[in-house]
C-alpha cells in the first residue's frame, strides 16, 4: 500500500511538470482517492481471482507485492484468459519463474484489442496498470459486474493503442499524423482504452511542436482531436470527482463507524475509571484491614506474654500434680494387695458353691432320667392312641369314600331325574298347550252352544204357558173331578156337567199338562233351560197363576224347604244357577241379585223389604189376584 502510494506520488510528479496547476490538484485528488479505494478494489479483484480459479484460494487482504509475487510468472493471466476466451494463449510449459507466460499473455491482450499493460510495469513493482488491466478483464467478461467503478460500463472498447504507440514511436511532430490518422481518431466514438498518460503526451507533443514552431496556426484537424482529448479528459476527471464523492461518502459513513467506536471506547475509559475507584477504595479497605490485623497481633503479642505467665503457672501446677499422682499411686497399690487378699477368700468361697452346685447337678440329672423315662412311657401310650386313632381316620377316610360314591349315584339319579324331569316338562308343555287350544276351542265350542241352546229356547217359544193340576187335597172328594182328558202334547179337556151340549166340554191348550202325580223336579226341569238362559243374558219371568189354594206358593217354593225334593222352582232355579257360576268361575264372574214381589188387590209389594209400610209398589190397579214373580238378572262379567 505505502509503495503504491509512493509510485502513484511519483508518477503525480510526472503529470504535473507539464500541466497546469488546477489539473495538478485533480491529478493529485485522484491518486489519493485510487489510493483510498485501493482496500476495496484490491479485495474485490482478489475475490473475483478466486472465484475464476478455485484453486488459488488467495487471502482477501493480501498486500499489493503478495499479489505481483503471483502474479508475476503469469499463468494467473493466461490461465485466467483462457478461460474467458479459450484457446487465446498457448501458455510455457516449464515452471521456471521467466517473462514468457506474461509476454504471452499481453501479445494476445494486444491481439484482442484489449488494453494491458507494460511488462516492466509488473517488473518495477508499477502494479497500478496490472490491476486496472485485471479489472479491464473482469469487465469485459462480466459486463454486469458492479465493482467496475472507474469507467462507464456502457463505453465501448475498442483497439486504438496501437495508432496512439505509432503516433508516439515516431518521434516527430502533430505534423507527422497524416489526415487519414487524425480523421479516424476524430471519427471514432471513444478514447477509452487508452492512458490518461498518453493522452497528456500527445497533448505536450502538440503543444511542444506548436511552441517550437512559433506558429500560432493549429491545422483544423489537430485543433479538432485536442478537443477530443480535451474532452475526453474532462470525462474522465468528472468521473473521478464523482467516484471521489462516493468514497468521501464512504469515508464519513466510516468517520461515524470510528467515532462510534470513540465513543464507546470513551465510556469504557469511563467504565475503567469507575472501576478503578472501585479498586482504590478497595485497596482503601484491605489497609484498614492491614492496620486491624496489625492492632490484633499486638494484642495477641500481649496474649502470647500472658499465656507464658500462665504455663509457668500450669507447670507448677503440674509437678504438684505429678507429686499427687504419685502418692495415690501408692495409695492404690496398697488397695490392689488388698483386693488380691479379698480375691482369695472369694475364690474358697466360691470352690465351696461349686461343690455344692455338682451336687445339686448330679442331683437334677437323676430327675433327668426319671423324666425321661417318664417321657418314653408317655411317648408309648401317645403311639398307641395315635394307632388307633390313624385306624379311626382311616375307618372314617372309608365312610367318606362311600358316601362320595354314594353322593356321586345320588348326582348320576338327580341328573337323571333331572333329565327325566325336563322331558316330562316339556311333554307338560306340549300338553299344556294342547289344553290351552281345547280350551280356546272350549270357549268357541261354548259359545256356539250357547248361541244354538238360546236358538232352541227361541224356536220352543219366548213365552211358555204350563198347567199344573193340583191333586185333590186331604178330605176332598176325588169323583168330583174336572179333567177329562191329560194329552201329552199339552191338550187339557175339561167338563161341565152343569152346561149342556158343546159347552159340557172344553178342550185347552199348554205347551205341557202337568198331572196331579207330576214332581216338583219335573216341574223344574222344563223351566230349568229358560233360567239357564239368563246366564247368556236374557231376561226370564216365571209367572204363577192362579186362584187361591190351587198351589202356587207350593209349585214355587215348596211345602217343606229341609227337604230337597220338595223345592220348589224358585230353590231349585237358585241352586241351578249358583252351581252353574261356581263351575265356570275361573272364566266368568255372575253378579245375581234377586227381586221378589206380590201383586193382590191391584197393590204390587216387594216381599224381600223388611219395613212393612215400604212395601207397596204403585203399579197394577186392576189385577185381581197374587203371584209370585221370580226374576234374576244376570250381568256376565267376563262375556
Ligand atoms: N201338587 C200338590 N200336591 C199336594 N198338595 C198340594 C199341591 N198343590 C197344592 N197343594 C196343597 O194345597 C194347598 C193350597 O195350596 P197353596 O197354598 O200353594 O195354594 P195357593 O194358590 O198358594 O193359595 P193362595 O192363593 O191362597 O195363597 C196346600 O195345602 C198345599 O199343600
Amino acid at each position: 500500500m505505502l509503495q503504491h502510494s509512493a509510485i502513484d506520488a511519483d508518477e503525480g510528479k510526472r503529470y504535473s511538470n507539464g500541466l497546469h496547476g488546477t489539473l495538478d490538484v485533480n491529478i493529485e485528488q485522484m491518486e489519493s482517492f485510487e489510493g483510498l479505494i485501493h482496500d476495496d478494489w484490491m479485495s474485490s479483484l482478489v475475490d473475483w481471482l478466486n472465484a475464476m480459479l478455485p484453486d488459488l484460494r488467495l487471502p482477501l487482504d493480501m498486500t499489493e507485492e503478495e499479489l505481483r509475487g503471483c502474479l508475476i510468472d503469469g499463468t494467473i493471466f493466461c490461465t485466467i484468459l483462457n478461460k474467458l476466451h479459450p484457446g487465446s494463449v498457448e501458455m510455457d510449459g516449464g515452471s521456471e519463474y521467466g517473462p514468457t507466460n506474461v509476454k504471452k499473455f499481453l501479445t494476445a491482450m494486444d491481439e484482442m484489442g484489449l488494453p494491458s499493460f507494460e511488462l516492466s510495469d509488473i517488473e518495477q513493482r508499477h502494479m497500478m496498470p496490472v490491476l486496472e488491466c485485471l479489472k479491464t478483464l473482469r469487465s469485459c467478461f462480466n459486463p454486469n459486474d458492479e465493482a467496475n467503478t472507474f469507467q462507464n460500463p456502457s463505453r465501448k472498447k475498442w483497439n486504438l493503442s496501437g495508432e496512439f504507440e505509432s503516433i508516439q514511436l515516431k518521434q516527430g511532430c502533430y505534423a507527422d499524423l497524416s489526415d487519414a490518422t487524425v480523421l479516424e481518431l476524430i471519427k471514432s466514438s471513444s478514447l477509452d482504452n487508452i492512458t490518461t498518460q498518453s493522452l497528456f503526451n500527445i497533448l505536450y507533443r502538440i503543444m511542444d511542436e506548436s511552441i517550437e514552431r512559433k506558429t500560432g496556426d493549429v491545422p483544423h484537424r489537430v485543433a479538432c482531436l485536442l478537443r477530443k482529448i480535451v474532452e475526453e479528459i474532462e470525462w474522465r476527471v468528472s468521473t473521478r470527482a464523482k467516484n471521489l464523492k462516493k468514497q468521501n461518502k464512504l469515508f464519513r459513513a466510516r468517520e461515524e463507524k470510528y467515532q462510534s467506536r470513540m465513543r464507546a471506547l470513551e465510556t469504557l475509559a469511563k467504565g475503567t475509571m469507575e472501576e478503578n475507584m472501585v479498586v482504590l477504595n478497595h485497596l482503601q479497605h484491605i489497609k484498614f484491614e492491614k492496620s486491624k490485623l496489625a492492632e490484633k497481633g499486638k494484642a495477641e503479642e500481649q496474649d502470647m506474654l500472658m499465656l507464658k505467665k500462665e504455663k509457668v503457672q500450669k507447670d507448677v501446677e503440674i509437678s504438684r500434680l505429678r507429686e499427687e499422682l504419685e502418692s495415690s499411686k501408692k495409695l492404690h497399690e496398697v488397695h490392689c494387695l488388698q483386693l488380691e487378699s479379698q480375691a482369695k477368700d472369694n475364690k474358697v468361697l466360691l470352690e465351696k458353691k461349686l461343690n455344692e452346685l455338682e451336687c445339686l447337678l448330679s442331683d437334677s440329672s437323676k430327675k433327668v432320667d426319671e423324666l425321661q423315662s417318664f417321657s418314653e412311657s408317655k411317648q408309648k401310650r401317645w403311639k398307641n392312641k395315635e394307632r388307633s386313632y390313624q385306624s379311626f381316620i382311616d375307618k372314617q377316610f372309608g365312610v367318606l369314600k362311600e358316601l362320595r360314591d354314594a353322593s356321586k349315584s345320588v348326582k348320576r339319579e338327580v341328573l337323571k331325574t333331572r333329565k327325566s324331569y325336563s322331558e316330562d316338562l316339556n311333554f307338560l308343555g306340549i300338553k299344556l298347550k294342547g289344553l290351552a287350544d281345547a280350551a280356546e276351542n272350549y270357549h268357541s265350542v261354548l259359545v256356539e252352544n250357547r248361541r244354538l241352546y238360546n236358538e232352541v229356547q227361541d224356536l220352543k217359544g219366548n213365552i211358555r204357558v204350563y198347567c199344573r193340576i193340583r191333586p185333590f187335597l186331604p178330605g176332598q172328594s176325588k169323583k168330583q173331578t174336572a179333567m177329562e182328558y191329560i194329552g201329552e202334547n199339552g191338550e187339557l179337556v175339561v167338563s161341565n156337567p152343569s152346561k149342556k151340549g158343546k159347552d159340557t166340554h172344553r178342550l185347552f191348550k199348554f205347551n205341557k199338562v202337568f198331572s196331579p202325580a207330576a214332581t216338583q223336579e219335573e216341574v223344574f226341569l222344563d223351566t230349568q233351560p229358560l233360567i239357564r238362559s239368563v246366564l247368556d243374558g236374557y231376561n226370564v219371568c216365571i209367572f204363577a197363576y192362579g186362584q187361591t189354594g190351587s198351589g202356587k206358593t207350593y209349585t214355587m217354593s215348596g211345602p217343606n224347604l229341609s227337604s230337597k225334593e220338595d223345592w220348589g222352582v224358585n230353590y231349585r232355579a237358585l241352586n241351578d244357577l249358583f252351581q252353574i257360576s261356581q263351575s265356570r268361575r275361573s272364566s266368568i264372574v255372575y253378579d245375581v241379585g234377586v227381586q221378589m214381589v206380590e201383586i193382590y188387590n191391584e197393590q204390587v209389594r216387594d216381599l224381600l223389604v223388611v219395613d212393612s209400610s215400604q212395601r207397596r209398589y204403585p203399579l197394577f190397579e186392576s189385577i185381581e189376584f197374587c203371584f209370585l214373580c221370580f226374576s234374576i238378572l244376570v250381568r256376565n262379567l267376563g262375556l
